[in-house]
């Protein structure tokens, strides 16, 4: 199963030279729409996820592994492939921030986990989504966006 939207609605495009591309709304959302679905593969051994980070960096491709806890276990979902799917291109923005338009929600259907961004406020036309990754110590939040 996969959480799609009715048409294409997001676009991505760059934010800047150091942040790369982003996803911004191509129509009004209301708070709790759904936005997209981080599609990707789902591991369940994180020592995996681990080893294949390090390969992507040895072969010089850009990892977007998502790491999640889920029932006290630990997980994540690995996008790196689906080149085609705008989930993976959300970037960061810590709670909080008046760029934090969104957030990352495990939604499980059939046994399955699907990672899903929702509107955190209303957003309009034009205005870049961005859910906290959740990790503080991220280099770029010391540094003014
Ligand atoms: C999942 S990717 C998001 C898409 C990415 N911007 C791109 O063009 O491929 C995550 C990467 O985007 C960048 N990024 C995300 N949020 C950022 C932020 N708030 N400031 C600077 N870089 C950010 C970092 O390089 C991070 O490793």
């Amino acid at each position: 199963m996969e959480f799609r939207a009715k048409k294409r609605i997001k676009l991505s495009k760059t934010v800047n030279d150091v942040i790369g591309e982003g996803v911004f709304a191509t129509k009004p959302f209301k708070k709790g729409d759904f936005l997209l679905e981080y599609k990707g593969d789902l591991i369940t051994r994180v020592k995996h996820a681990r080893q294949l980070e390090k390969e992507y960096e040895k072969e010089g491709q850009g990892s977007f592994i998502y790491f999640f806890k889920y029932r006290d276990k630990s997980c994540c979902t690995d996008a790196t492939n689906d080149i085609f799917h705008e989930g993976r291109m959300i970037n960061d923005a810590e709670n909080g921030d008046a760029k934090q338009y969104c957030v990352m929600k495990i939604v499980e259907v059939n046994q399955t986990l699907h990672l899903c961004t929702f509107a955190d406020r209303d957003i309009a036309i034009g205005e870049e989504l961005r859910y906290d990754y959740g990790v503080p110590t991220l280099p770029w939040r010391k540094a003014t966006q």
